[in-house]
């Protein structure tokens, strides 16, 4: 089938990223992710799927630590990175959003030029020693981004003057040029043309050969084109987790089946 083309490429290793161990997130009174468990591998291409309202958002910005953010928001068990608890008093939830980087929904560039939104995240993070050096992570940040050809004689324009799809490569190329270990992105296509989706799909596979992608997204045919794992979600549980193309032909977990042959959801 023409849609998996992408996932030919098999998962390259066994390393694991990230560790979830007896998750647990509330908004108030409300219990939205109920014990989850998973390991994330290393240069590998996540998909959570799941029903609207199961918690994949929710689970995933427990990775960077984003759902600090919501005043009602309690998150209870333990998420370690590279075996480190993310979660510890000693971690600054600044400097881990810089390793485990965050992609949204709708683009969302800050209101500078093409050049200022990708040099931000080194500058603020001291990543880099003088203005060449500065130069050449914005210009292999764009590039890592496929944007460079696109933007790079109007830099010093404003980035929201691009395009939505160029808006969004513009914002993978802001997350990157922190050099993250991890890239989160939340259903990033849902915004975009079906070319620029293309686009964004065939960039999320070049940057697992340097980090591990966690992708939210609705579409099925997205998550078995751009993915080698899957975690189904619902009803804030992770129902089951296995490589994307046995939850997608021989789901264990009757509910992932009815979810993927379209009966729930
Ligand atoms: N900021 C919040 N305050 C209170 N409840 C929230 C908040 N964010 C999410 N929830 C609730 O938590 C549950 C999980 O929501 P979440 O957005 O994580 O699901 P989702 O699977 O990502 O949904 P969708 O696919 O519609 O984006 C839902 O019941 C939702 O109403």
């Amino acid at each position: 089938m023409e849609d998996m083309s992408l996932t030919e490429r098999a998962v390259t290793t066994d390393d694991i990223k990230i560790t979830a161990r007896n998750v647990q997130v509330y908004y108030g009174d409300t219990h939205a992710i109920k014990d989850v468990n998973v390991d994330i591998l290393d240069k590998t291409v996540t998909a959570f799927i799941g029903p609207s309202g199961c918690g994949k958002s929710t689970f995933l910005r427990c990775l960077n630590r984003m759902n600090d953010t919501i005043d009602v928001a309690r998150v209870e068990g333990e998420i370690l990175l590279d075996g480190e608890d993310i979660y510890d008093k000693r971690v600054d939830p600044v400097q881990l959003r810089a390793k485990v980087g965050m992609v949204f929904q709708k683009p969302n560039p800050f209101p500078k030029s093409i050049y200022d939104n990708v040099a931000y995240g080194p500058k603020i993070h001291g990543l880099t020693k003088n203005k060449a050096e500065l130069d050449q992570v914005v210009e292999d940040s764009l590039r890592k981004a496929a944007l460079w050809n696109e933007v790079k004689d109007r830099l010093h324009a404003p980035g929201t003057g691009l395009s939505g799809g160029q808006q969004q490569r513009l914002c993978i190329a802001r997350a990157v040029a922190t050099s993250p270990e991890v890239l989160l992105m939340d259903e990033p296509c849902s915004a975009l043309d079906p070319i620029a989706t293309a686009q964004v799909e065939e960039l999320i596979d070049e940057l697992r050969a340097n980090f591990s992608v966690v992708i939210v997204t609705h579409s099925m045919q997205q998550a078995a084109r751009v993915s080698q794992r899957t975690a189904f979600f619902h009803l804030g549980n992770l129902v089951e987790y296995d490589d994307t193309d046995k939850i997608f032909t021989n789901p264990s977990d009757s509910r992932t089946e009815s979810y993927i042959t379209g009966r729930i959801g």
